[in-house]
Formats: structure tokens, C-alpha cells, sequence
């Protein structure tokens, strides 16, 4: 048998790493949580988040020691380094949710309580960028991001640098919104999520996982997957699509099954191919692994110890 640089947990085994968690949830907490994502259980939480949350704040009380040896060692006084942790997985698979969760977890913690969270898709080119380059149908793919921006973005925040500032993505206009930014200031940790975090290739000598601390991938089986971005799109045609603004507002008065048709082929067509061809060959790069099952419960972990 291959050796394995993972160690595997499975969920009760995985748990059980809770246990010397100096962490409790308050009523105020948990409230906090649920509004992140009413679909999310409060024994995820537990038995999930919160031990990977206490692994992560080791390693960052870890790595914030290495860099003051580093400052030592070049005789300057001691400076803070972004912790920076990168989120990885499939379209629907949950990425925001992880990261928000996590956000939410590790912020609590006393020695890094500004925790930013950032998403690649906002280095998506904008529509007109994409329509040019026959882009449209490849939204996610590696070409349709401004890798070089998100590279400098990242290698930016990792360098110390105040007032870095990163495009907006809106899901309902499906574009980029002009003239908006979000502003990023020495956090203790940067999330940064999105399908293509843990890729390389493309004209750049460095990556953007060249930054990363920690990296997780989020996992699951493409059958679920499929169900996961079907449920979504039709949650959606209930809600955002029927807002005039919504760039699939056409789609608003689809009946089930129709919508059902049109996101499955969405699904097949671009998110599926993505998956194969250029998310699921950057797995095995993450420290570790949330293999999910049904109802987005975590049934496994694999944690790199190599
Ligand atoms: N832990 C969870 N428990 C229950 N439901 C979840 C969980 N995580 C995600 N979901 C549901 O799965 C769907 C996708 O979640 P989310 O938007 O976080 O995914 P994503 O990977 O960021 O997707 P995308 O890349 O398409 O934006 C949503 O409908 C969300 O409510
Ligand atoms: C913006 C991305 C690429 C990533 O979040 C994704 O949500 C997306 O829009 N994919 C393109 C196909 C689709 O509309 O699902």
C-alpha cells in the first residue's frame, strides 16, 4: 500500500480532538452562527469547526513565534505577519459556509481576534472582459480571473501592507460591481476562498499557495455536488432571481422542473467540467481534507502530517 501523507479521522475520532478546547459557545455565539447559515447544525459546529478551529489556533501561535525568530535572527524588531489560510473545494459544495464558520471560530480566540475573509471571486474579470475573450461559459476556469491581481493581492497583506484593497463580485448581477472594493488591513488571519486557490500554473513564477499558512480542501462525492447546486438554484429562483436586477431574473417564473433542467445543464456543462479538469486535481495539495456527506455533514478528515 501507498504511503499516505495523511492522517485519517473519522468523525467521532475527529471530535474527540474537542475535548481540551478551552472554547464554549454562548447563547450569543450560536446566535451568531445560525444566522450564517440556518442549514447549519449547531453539532457541526461542535464537532467539527471547533477542533479544527483549536488545531488552527496552534498553528498560529506557531507561526507567529517562527516569525519572530525570523525578526531575531535579522536583528529588526518584531513584526506582525499575517496568518493567511486558503479554502478550496467545488461550486456549492460550501467553501463560504466553512470559511464564515471559521471566521466566526477563530476571531473568538484571545490572541487574533481580526480574522478577514475574502473571496476569489472577486478577482473574476468582468463580464465585458469575459464576453471579449469568449469567457462567458468558463466562469470559474483559471483564465477567467486576474490571477496576477490576486497574487499581488495576497503577496500584499502577507508583506504588512495597510489598505489592501480587493474588486467585489455580485452573484446577483452575476458581474463584477464597478467602483467598489473591499479594503483588507493587517488581520491577525486572512480566509481567503475560492475554487482556485490551491492552483498553479499559468504565466506566474509564484502562487498564490505560496502565501497560504494552512490550507483546507472542502470535499464531497459529485453526485451530492450536482444536488447541492440544484437545491441552491432553485432556492434561489424563489428568492434573488425574482428580483428585477438579478441577472437570471428570466429564470424567475420557470416551473420546478424546468429550473431543474436549466441548472443541471449549467452544472454539467461548465461547474462539473471545472471540477474534473481543474478542482479536484489540487486536493491532495490542502493540509486537510472535510470530506462531506449528505446534508453537508463532515464524515471524515484527513489531516497532513507529511
Ligand atoms: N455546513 C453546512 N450545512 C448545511 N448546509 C450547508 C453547509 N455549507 C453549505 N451549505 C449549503 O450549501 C450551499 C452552498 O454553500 P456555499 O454558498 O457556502 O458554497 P460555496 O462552495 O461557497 O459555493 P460557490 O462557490 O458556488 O459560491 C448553500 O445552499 C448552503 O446553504
Ligand atoms: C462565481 C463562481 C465561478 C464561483 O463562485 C461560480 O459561482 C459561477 O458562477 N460559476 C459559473 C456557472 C454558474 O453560474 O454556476
Amino acid at each position: 500500500m501507498p504511503v499516505s501523507p495523511y492522517l485519517h479521522f473519522d468523525r467521532a475520532a475527529w471530535s474527540e480532538l474537542r475535548n481540551a478546547t478551552p472554547l464554549t459557545l454562548s447563547a450569543e455565539d450560536v446566535a451568531q452562527l445560525r444566522g450564517l447559515n440556518e442549514a447549519l447544525s449547531l453539532d457541526e459546529v461542535a464537532e467539527v469547526y471547533l477542533p479544527l478551529s483549536r488545531l488552527l489556533n496552534l498553528y498560529v501561535a506557531k507561526a507567529q513565534e517562527l516569525f519572530r525568530v525570523t525578526d531575531a535572527f535579522l536583528g529588526k524588531p518584531a513584526a506582525m505577519v499575517p496568518f493567511v489560510i486558503g479554502i478550496a473545494g467545488s461550486v456549492a459544495v460550501g467553501k463560504s459556509t466553512t470559511a464564515r464558520v471559521l471566521q466566526a471560530l477563530l476571531s473568538r480566540w484571545p490572541d487574533h481576534p481580526k480574522v478577514d475573509l475574502v473571496t476569489t471571486d472577486g478577482f473574476l474579470y468582468p463580464n465585458r472582459v469575459l464576453e471579449a475573450r469568449g469567457l462567458m461559459r468558463r466562469k470559474g476556469f483559471p483564465e477567467s480571473y486576474d490571477q496576477r491581481r490576486l497574487l499581488r493581492f495576497v503577496a500584499d497583506i502577507k508583506s504588512g501592507r495597510e489598505g489592501v484593497t480587493a474588486p467585489v463580485y455580485s452573484h446577483l448581477s452575476y458581474d463584477i460591481v464597478p467602483d467598489e472594493v473591499i479594503t483588507v488591513s493587517k488581520p491577525d488571519i486572512l480566509i481567503l476562498e475560492g475554487l482556485n486557490v490551491l492552483q498553479r500554473g499559468g504565466a506566474e513564477r509564484a502562487f498564490v499557495s505560496d502565501f497560504f499558512d494552512f490550507s483546507i480542501y472542502v470535499d464531497a462525492d459529485e453526485a451530492l455536488l450536482h444536488s447541492w447546486y440544484t437545491e441552491r438554484f432553485l432556492k434561489l429562483k424563489e428568492t434573488a432571481f425574482r428580483r428585477p436586477e438579478s441577472y437570471f431574473h428570466h429564470l424567475a417564473s420557470l416551473s420546478d422542473e424546468r429550473a431543474r433542467e436549466v441548472a443541471s445543464s449549467i452544472w454539467r456543462e461548465i461547474n462539473l467540467v471545472n471540477l474534473r479538469e481543474n478542482i479536484a486535481p489540487t486536493r491532495e495539495r490542502a493540509r486537510l481534507i472535510l470530506r462531506k456527506g449528505a446534508d453537508h455533514r463532515v464524515q471524515a478528515v484527513h489531516l497532513r502530517k507529511l
